[in-house]
């Protein structure tokens, strides 16, 4: 594959920066990639590593002469980083972010984009429950979905470049408007990250059962939801202060369809169970007959132990 971008500049450097930064070295996307995140720690592991090609001290000096400046920081963080960066984005440049919900982060980062500067959020549909400069992998957006969100002004050779960076690493592009993409995304990822979260409390509070007896009689279920809940803290309180209205939105209806079944255990009513698990398995094979269950989750822990 060719070149797309002669100069890109990867802020943050997480699972998803380090992720894109093999990625695109694996298929020769970008002529030079430099790279700043916030702590000196973090950049002293992404030299010795040598994640990028250039890890430079500030953020605008990584951006400075970049074609593509990707925001790979946490929600919460997005406007900040769009702030230090906006003085130094030369003409014709484009702006994206990985960032897991999108109206906040466009509502956050908008402002600070330059005439002339392109701005095209992004979201890819891959990751796992490590961080940092070394949990990534080239693999991680192979066969997932990278989701744009193009602006209603976005120059259409601008979205065509990005879409063929994420092609190139990997990854299957979709358009969406940011509203849908925070309701499927409450919907597919972030309540059910809460549940996760929730659940391993539960677990954690029930002193009856002992912590050696949670870990040595975990079944297949119970382990996905303690290796959800692992993830990453800042990211995960971000995401929730930012997809606040669809996560509310889905929570409700999770809390009433979660009363209806204590109320056919409590009452016995089989068919009621019987019935609703006969619905939700049909689903299950419909993603399955669909081609899309590509379990990322454990292949991507898989490889990042490797690494
Ligand atoms: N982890 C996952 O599974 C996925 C995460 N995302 C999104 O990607 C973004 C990054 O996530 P990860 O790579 O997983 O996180 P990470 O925790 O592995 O990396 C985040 C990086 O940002 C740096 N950082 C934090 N605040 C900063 C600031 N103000 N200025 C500069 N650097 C700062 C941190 O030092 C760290 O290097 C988040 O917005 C997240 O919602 C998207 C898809 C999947
Ligand atoms: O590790 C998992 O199971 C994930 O669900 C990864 C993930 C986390 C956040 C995203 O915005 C997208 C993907």
């Amino acid at each position: 594959m060719s070149v797309i971008y002669k100069r890109v500049s990867l802020i943050g450097l997480g699972l998803i920066a380090g992720s894109m930064a093999l990625a695109m070295r694996r298929a020769g996307l970008a002529g030079e990639i430099t790279g700043y995140a916030r702590s000196a720690e973090t950049r002293d592991t992404a030299r010795e590593i040598g994640l990028c090609d250039r890890i430079c001290d500030s953020a605008a000096e990584a951006a400075k002469d970049a074609d593509l400046v990707v925001l790979c920081v946490p929600v919460g963080a997005m406007e900040a980083v769009a702030r230090d960066i906006a003085p130094v984005l030369k003409p014709g440049a484009t702006v994206s972010d990985v960032g897991s919900v999108k109206r906040t982060v466009i509502e956050a980062v908008s402002p600070h984009i330059p005439d002339g500067v392109h701005f095209i959020p992004a979201h890819p549909l891959a990751g796992t429950e490590h961080s940092g400069p070394r949990s990534g992998f080239a693999e991680l957006f192979d066969n997932r979905f990278c989701i744009l969100v193009p602006q209603p002004d976005s120059d259409r050779a601008a979205v065509d470049s990005l879409a063929a960076l994420w092609r190139g690493m990997g990854a299957n592009v979709d358009e969406m408007d940011a509203d849908h993409h925070d309701l499927v995304l409450a919907v597919t990822s972030h309540t059910p990250h809460l549940i996760a979260y929730t659940m391993v409390g539960v677990a954690d509070d029930l002193r009856r059962v002992t912590d050696s007896e949670v870990i040595k009689y975990s079944a297949a279920g119970f382990r996905d939801f303690t290796r959800i809940a692992a993830s990453d803290p800042t990211m995960w309180r971000d995401v929730f202060l930012n997809n606040k209205d669809a996560t509310l939105e889905i929570l409700g209806r999770f809390t009433e369809e979660l009363f209806a079944l204590q109320r056919a255990i409590r009452q016995g009513d089989g068919d009621h169970l019987f019935d609703y698990f006969t619905h939700t398995r049909a689903i299950r094979r419909g993603i399955i007959d669909a081609g899309q269950d590509t379990d990322a989750p454990d292949f991507g822990r898989a490889k990042a132990q490797k690494g």
